[in-house]
């Protein structure tokens, strides 16, 4: 079957962006485009050092917090390292204090996850029961203001810095002030002002959060589960050593690190249920037929957790499932797809995983992470906020003491 997403109950952009877009000729273009700049190989490897940079900063200040002997909210820390990296990596600046950009994702991510009666009975839809429409437009309002603001600041800086360091907001502007001359110029996408915020809009929400929600669950586990962390230290040990900090050169040494992030994908998808897709054609699988234009929800939470699939330890935090197997996270293996699978599964899936791994394996090789306060593991709070996302309901908190040797 041939899927696509559909519509949610809202879109911020109309379908302008790339993540709600049907499939079809834009799409293409925009997915194409956003792989040169953002997802390609190259450029993973193109913002490794703005990487090593944000998360060198939070080792250094977890660190003094290390020293100091305080308790870190380590949900805190974790979104605001992703939230810097990605934001550098879009728009060139992290934190603006004239916006809360965070805050409107997170409430993208909550009302996108909200039940809308409107998806089942489409003529309630007028009365806007729920108030999600009224809350969506605020939303997009407050946006779009921010977006335009920062678009014009773009335009209006020709220093030399900028000619050289070009960000993503960058490649797109350039696209406006160099439309085709030809119709039938394939190389250059036609877009508009508002095709930039909706682009940029589904970037980071998809890059932002998703990063941020699976670095919280990661070492949530690893925190419940000292077997683990300890053996993760033990391969940090074995591979980098204690005298230097690891360098994301040696993340796909991390075989162990590689199995801790799938079994943290496969109990806490970021997606539970992927982007809405639709069927693009009749067709019938095991038995059941799917009409054209249905709209297809994939459950993946609960794929996860299938004993059928994983054994009677389903529940358990195990890493060493995946020795004996080779399933990886490409969208393959349809018991594991946290990034989706096939065309429409998740262009920035090398850069996110990168992002994760690099900072779970410098902070679980730079400190060892107790509990606060005499806590018990069976008192983590593992409970969900469901949404969009599914992100922790409460932050985690934890003590770290340095381990390295300088
Ligand atoms: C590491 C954490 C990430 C996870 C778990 C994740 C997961 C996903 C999932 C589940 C989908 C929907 C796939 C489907 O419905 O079949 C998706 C789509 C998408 N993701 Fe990611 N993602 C991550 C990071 C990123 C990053 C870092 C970026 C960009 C910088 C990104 C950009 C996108 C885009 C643009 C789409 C929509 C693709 C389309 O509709 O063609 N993601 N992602």
């Amino acid at each position: 079957m041939l899927c696509l997403p559909a519509g949610l109950g809202f879109k911020s952009f109309g379908e302008k962006g790339i993540a709600l877009t049907q499939y079809g000729p834009y799409w293409r273009d925009i997915r194409k485009l956003c792989s040169v700049h953002l997802f390609s190989p190259s450029k993973v490897e193109f913002y490794a050092p703005l990487r090593r940079q944000e998360v060198g900063l939070l080792v250094e200040s977890l660190k003094r917090s290390a020293t100091a002997h305080e308790v870190v909210d380590l949900s805190m820390l974790l979104y605001d390292v992703i939230e810097s990296i990605t934001f550098k990596m879009i728009w060139g600046r992290s934190k603006d204090d004239r916006f809360d950009m965070k805050g409107l994702i997170q409430e993208v991510a909550r009302l996108g996850g909200t039940f809308n009666i409107t998806d089942y009975v489409a003529w309630l839809g007028t009365f806007d029961l729920q108030g999600l429409t009224r809350s969506m437009k605020k939303n997009n309002k407050e946006m779009d203001e921010m977006l335009e603001t920062i678009m014009v600041e773009h335009e209006q800086d020709t220093s030399k810095k900028r000619e050289h360091h070009k960000d993503f907001i960058d490649h797109l502007l350039a696209l406006i002030h160099d439309q085709p001359n030809s119709p039938h110029d394939e190389e250059i996408v036609v877009i508009d002002r508002t095709n930039i915020k909706a682009i940029v809009m589904d970037l980071i929400i998809a890059a932002f959060e998703t990063t941020a929600t699976t670095l919280d669950w990661a070492f949530s586990e690893l925190l419940r589960n000292p077997r683990v962390m300890k053996k993760l230290q033990q391969e940090l040990e074995k591979v980098v050593g204690l005298n230097k900090m690891v360098e994301q050169s040696d993340v796909e040494k991390l075989n162990y690190l590689d199995m801790v992030v799938k079994e943290t994908y496969r109990l806490h998808p970021v997606a539970p249920f992927l982007i809405p897709h639709e069927s693009t054609e009749d067709i019938t699988i095991n038995g059941y037929y799917i009409k054209k234009n249905t709209r297809v929800i994939v459950n993946v939470w609960a794929i996860g957790r299938d004993p059928k699939t994983w054994s009677e330890n389903v529940e358990e935090f195990y890493p060493e499932r995946f020795i004996d197997n080779n399933i990886d996270l490409k969208g393959h293996d349809f018991e594991l797809i946290p990034f989706g699978s096939g065309r429409r599964g998740c262009p920035g899936m090398l850069l996110g995983l990168m992002s994760v791994k690099y900072t779970i394996a410098r902070l679980v090789h730079c400190f060892n992470w107790e509990l606060p306060n005499g806590m018990k593991l069976e008192h983590i709070d593992m409970n969900e906020k469901f949404g969009l996302s599914i992100p922790r309901l409460k932050h985690l908190l934890a003590k770290p003491t340095y381990r390295l040797v300088h």
